[in-house]
């Protein structure tokens, strides 16, 4: 029998028995299926998630949507049928017919249907044979059970209140969470092999809809726009500042932030975040890892819904240090062969991430060495490090997840084939007299979040600007300046290398696992050195190991990995690449030093 469990506007709460004495129920309502008139719908919300329970006479068989896998809810009214168009709602809920809903206000809606219909988007984790990924998943309440359609969508809205205040990770009451700030994006529409724009919009976009988001697009207009332009603004209007691109836009938006003189303020306060649309993304997929979200190219899924949900964590950062510029870097400093791929292989930024794989075929038959000496300051004990862990199996295939249907705000259709049409076969003295949903519906179109902003800019190639030197700020180094002596405990390496690279994120690229040992803030950086001399096939192999991370165990006469908290690289001569996150800088002598947590990421919601 559907009666309302909880009957005041602040849900009560109970402890669920026999289950996980730690799991509160918060709400709990009884659903019934018209076509299946021996089962009901045991609907709870508790501390877990939302979780379905199918009772029959003899078993009763549970489903739970977890809490971090859901993203929004939405309340949605009947949408008015046309004349000669069926009867009324309730009657095509019995069969395969599509249900057709709109938003309150829309002008269109079917008075005479008092029902409100609560609707629950969720991404929950599917494992397949050889992966694991995020599919799409919508849960339809139906509430009926008051005579008057107010009523009715007040139970609804209570458990919309409720479901968001779990979400916000804040205690349940009667309003719902509001965080009026928006998200800032800055999207490169040059990053990768060009997609960025369409991969947010169709990705990441209805994501952010669905969980009622908003924010301001921006796109880039040229090289160091995105830069300029957090130095210049006002960032505290928002929630998060977004680099939509790949690497490079998010090593702009944090030498912008350095740019300040309120750096550290604006850097403790507005999260920096990424969504993957470049040819490296390594900063996107090492997030990935430490959250154990599924990493699939062009997928941004688990990544937008961590700048729905707002969680952040710290981020070391690594104070570099040319002859002419001081920079700060997220992701690697390298010189040398990995360099040499990532600079040079450019030219083949229209295939996207396979660029470096065959570049890197190329540049072994053309082996380089270059000659100077590398020192650095070992850290000697990271016997507190967590064990690496294996990657989640990688999949390339193009999931179905983020691949919504068209927007389409009015006819807002959610019913397939596969939805059980559930309602209560209760009659006579109770006021509720049924209520409907379904599970695993993929199909959906999603609606516009107000307030969210577009700022386009007129089509065609992009602008160039001359370069504006602003002053960098950020925390004092600790280092000698660039020429002067180093510390004498420091290591001196001097001699001929196939490269140097140091990373202090576990992966350099997408599918380049450097340093499975690496956190997001440990104050560790990893430098790797292969001195020349080096047979190729030892190269080889060691690349190819970096696809599992099964490289770090190699320790030869020409191959090391060392933790250190600082580093100099002193080329000799002129010829040469040195990167830092990816981008060229001035090749000569360069020093590092790494500082923890300065920097606070959005990433994925555990809980
Ligand atoms: N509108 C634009 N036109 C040209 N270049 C731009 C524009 N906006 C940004 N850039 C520059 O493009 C460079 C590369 O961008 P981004 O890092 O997004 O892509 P990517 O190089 O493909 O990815 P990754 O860094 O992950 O390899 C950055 O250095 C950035 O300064």
């Amino acid at each position: 029998m559907a009666e309302p469990m909880l009957g005041k506007d602040v849900p009560n709460t109970i402890e669920k028995e026999n289950v996980d004495c730690k799991e509160q129920v918060y709400l709990e309502e009884t659903f019934y299926i018209l076509s299946k008139k021996k089962s009901v719908f045991r609907v709870r919300l508790t501390s877990k998630g939302l979780s379905l329970i199918k009772e029959t006479d003899d078993s009763s068989k549970e489903q739970t949507i977890l809490l971090r896998d859901i993203i929004g809810s939405k309340c949605m009214r009947s949408k008015r049928r046309r004349a000669g168009a069926g009867s009324c709602v309730c009657s095509s809920l019995v069969g395969p017919q599509q249900l057709k809903v709109v938003e309150e206000n829309s002008g269109d809606l079917d008075e005479s249907d008092i029902s409100a219909y609560l609707y629950i988007f969720a991404y929950t984790l599917k494992r397949s044979r050889r992966s694991l990924k995020r599919e799409r998943t919508t849960i339809t309440l139906r509430f009926r059970s008051y005579d008057k359609y107010e009523d009715n969508y007040k139970e609804a809205q209570k458990w919309r209140t409720s479901i968001k205040c779990l979400i916000a990770n804040q205690p349940i009451t009667t309003v719902i969470p509001q965080n009026d700030k928006k998200l800032l994006i800055l999207l490169n529409p040059k990053s990768g092999p060009g997609k960025a724009r369409e991969l947010f919009q169709t990705k990441s976009a209805p994501l952010l809809q669905e969980a009622e988001v908003p924010y301001d697009l921006h796109i880039t207009k040229y090289a160091q726009y995105a830069r300029e332009f957090v130095r210049t603004r006002n960032v505290y209007g928002w929630r998060g500042i977004v680099a939509a691109g790949g690497d490079g836009v998010l090593f702009e938006i944090l030498n912008g932030m350095f740019e300040r003189l309120d750096w550290q303020q604006a850097l403790a306060e507005v999260p920096l975040a990424i969504l993957p649309c470049g040819s490296g993304n390594g900063l996107a997929r090492t997030i990935c890892y430490h959250y154990n979200e599924p990493y699939i190219r062009e997928n941004l899924t688990g990544i937008s819904m961590g700048l729905a949900r707002g969680r952040v964590a710290p981020m070391d950062v690594v104070r570099v240090e040319t002859k002419t510029n001081i920079m700060f870097s997220f992701l690697s400093v390298g010189w040398g062969l990995l360099s040499d791929i990532d600079i040079e292989s450019e030219r083949l930024r229209a295939i996207g991430g396979q660029r470096f794989a065959i570049w890197a075929l190329a540049r072994l038959v053309g082996l380089r060495k270059y000659k100077g000496v590398v020192s650095y300051a070992k850290i000697k004990d990271v016997s507190n490090l967590p064990k690496p862990k294996l990657p989640i199996t990688l999949s390339h295939s193009v999931s179905q997840d983020g691949a919504l249907d068209s927007p389409d705000a009015e006819a807002f259709i959610d019913c397939d084939e596969h939805s059980e049409v559930f309602t209560n076969a209760v009659n006579g003295k109770h006021q509720r007299v049924d209520s409907w949903y379904s599970v695993n519906s993929r199909r959906s179109a999603f609606y516009s979040t107000r307030g969210s902003e577009y700022h386009s800019v007129a089509s065609g190639g992009s602008e160039m600007r001359s370069p504006v030197h602003a002053c960098m700020h950020g925390p004092a180094s600790h280092l000698p300046s660039l020429m002067s002596q180093l510390p004498s405990h420091w290591v001196h390496e001097e001699g001929e290398f196939v490269m140097v690279h140091v990373s202090y994120q576990a992966y350099i690229g997408e599918d380049l696992l450097f340093a499975p040992r690496s956190q997001l803030s440990d104050g560790v950086m990893w430098m790797l050195i292969i001195k020349a001399g080096i047979p190729r096939s030892q190269i080889l192999s060691f690349l190819l190991g970096m696809g599992q991370g099964t490289h770090s165990d190699v320790n030869t006469e020409y191959i090391k990995m060392i933790p250190v908290s600082a580093f100099r690289i002193v080329p000799e001569g002129s010829d040469g690449y040195l990167t830092v996150d990816g981008e060229l800088v001035e090749y000569g002598p360069l020093q590092a030093e790494i500082f923890p947590n300065i920097v606070h990421l959005l990433v994925p919601d555990t809980k």
